[in-house]
């Protein structure tokens, strides 16, 4: 669906000034606006060194192009790159170039990939996996991200909704030659025996969406406890810096701070929270009403308390994991085992245990090898709708094969949503703002 469109441009490499600037332009005057900055241009996806000058004659630099004709190119229109020494008079200078030809404008969030959405160049899952893949930090991100952006989750989707479409199908003959007798009745049986594998993989699927929200967003890991007990300091010594006020005063952390820990490849977003306690300071309270708001939360809670005394072990609202760790460890020598762990921020001694105790919890989560897993909350919905809709189908034995068979469209538009098969206009500005310009 190439359309006559305004053709857009940006600068697609990262920040300036770098050795090198790549600047991509898209759309139907792409090849003659290049031509006009840079004369005869290369073979199709070879790159030619050019001079490249303004239409004043005035020489930009001196850089490689490379044209690749539409619909064999990233947006599946006609796209251009032109790479250029990084320096920001240099980009300035092309940029503003190319802003004087008509038709022509800087490209919006995302506009490129919205345009290959367009063309059937990427669907829904792949553009979403490639914006996930350029903000990766970490490697289980990276890989994640990859996945979704390669067509890992989308080949699945497509298939399910291609199961449920035949089994519509096979519903559908089977009521039209309702009154024949030579129609064998396993037909039904056999579309409903698929339905019920189809159901169990859906579910299967589904439970990996914690673990795929948990790699793409960051294991959440909220330290609480009472004032005083040293949560900050853990702050700052698993951050290296300071990241955290600490005093001697109790109640000193008010808001919830936060930091990225990147433990063995996966994320981890590490809450310090305000000291837990009875109080009638207004600012205090508030802080301990975020503490708790942060800790049901979570994903894993470090309840830390001096040594002596008692860690707290249940938090309202929350039902995962709490480690309990006893802090100060250097001015409370000797054993204890009222803790799952003991350490100390001033000395450092308990830090590498605690890193690990990390690590062998995002292990246990991530027991499964294949990465194709739902990590947003849209897939998430959409999956959990679909799920029902087979359920519900499932489950009307007594209702009319066509109430049924509705049932069955439902659930594989669900599916066609998550992947943009099916009209997804509504979701796709706020899909596309994530993007930086130039993608
Ligand atoms: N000796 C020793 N003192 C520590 C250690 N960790 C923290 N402290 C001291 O304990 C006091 C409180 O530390 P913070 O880290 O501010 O405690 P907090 O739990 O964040 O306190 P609130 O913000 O009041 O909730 C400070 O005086 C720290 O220097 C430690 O490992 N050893």
């Amino acid at each position: 669906m190439v359309t006559m469109n305004e053709t857009i441009y940006a600068l697609s490499s990262g920040g300036l000034p770098a050795g090198v600037a790549v600047i991509r332009i898209s759309g139907n005057l792409a090849f003659p606006i290049a031509g006009s900055l840079a004369g005869a241009l290369p073979a199709p996806r070879q790159a030619g060194l050019k001079t490249i000058r303004t239409r004043n004659g005035l020489v930009i630099d001196r850089g490689l192009v490379l044209i690749f004709p539409g619909p064999a190119s990233f947006t599946g229109e006609d796209c251009v790159e032109i790479h250029v020494h990084g320096g920001k008079a240099v980009v300035n200078a092309l940029l503003q170039e190319l802003s004087a030809f008509e038709h022509c404008r800087l490209a919006e969030h995302g506009e490129f990939s919205r345009r290959a959405l367009e063309n059937g160049k990427m669907d829904l899952v792949e553009v979403e996996g490639l914006a996930d893949l350029i903000s990766a930090e970490t490697e289980m991100q990276r890989r994640l991200a990859l996945e979704h952006a390669a067509g890992g989750l989308s080949g699945l989707y497509n298939a399910w909704a291609d199961r449920l479409t035949r089994a519509r199908a096979l519903i559908e003959a089977e009521l039209d030659f309702a009154d024949e007798d030579d129609v064998p009745g396993s037909v039904s049986d056999m579309v409903w025996a698929d339905m019920k594998r189809l159901r169990l993989e859906i579910s299967d699927h589904l439970a990996g969406a914690d673990l795929g929200e948990i790699i793409r967003d960051g294991l959440k890991v909220v330290i609480a406890g009472a004032p005083n007990a040293g949560k900050s300091s853990l702050m700052n010594a698993l951050a290296k810096r300071e990241v955290a006020i600490v005093t001697d005063i109790a109640g000193t952390t008010r808001d919830v701070l936060h930091i990225d820990l990147n433990i063995e490849g996966y994320a981890v977003k590490l809450y310090d929270t305000a000291g837990l306690r009875e109080t009638d300071e207004i600012v205090e309270r508030e802080g301990i009403r975020r503490a708790l708001r942060t800790v049901a939360d979570a994903d894993l809670v470090l309840s830390l308390a001096e040594i002596g005394s008692e860690a707290q072990r249940n938090f309202p609202g929350f039902v995962g994991k709490v480690l309990t760790i006893g802090t100060k460890a250097d001015i409370h020598p000797g054993e204890t085992n009222q803790y799952d762990l003991l350490i100390s921020s001033a000395t450092g001694s308990g830090l590498a245990e605690l890193h690990e105790l990390l690590r062998q919890d995002l292990q246990a989560r991530s027991g499964m090898l294949s990465l194709a897993l739902p990590s947003r909350l849209r897939h998430r919905t959409l999956l959990g709708e679909s799920l029902r809709a087979v359920e519900a189908a499932l489950a009307s034995e007594d209702r009319g094969l066509d109430i049924r068979a509705e049932y069955l469209r439902q659930a594989a538009t669900s599916l066609g949503r998550i992947t943009g098969r099916v009209d997804v206009e509504d979701l796709l500005d706020v899909i596309f703002s994530e993007f930086c310009i130039g993608k």
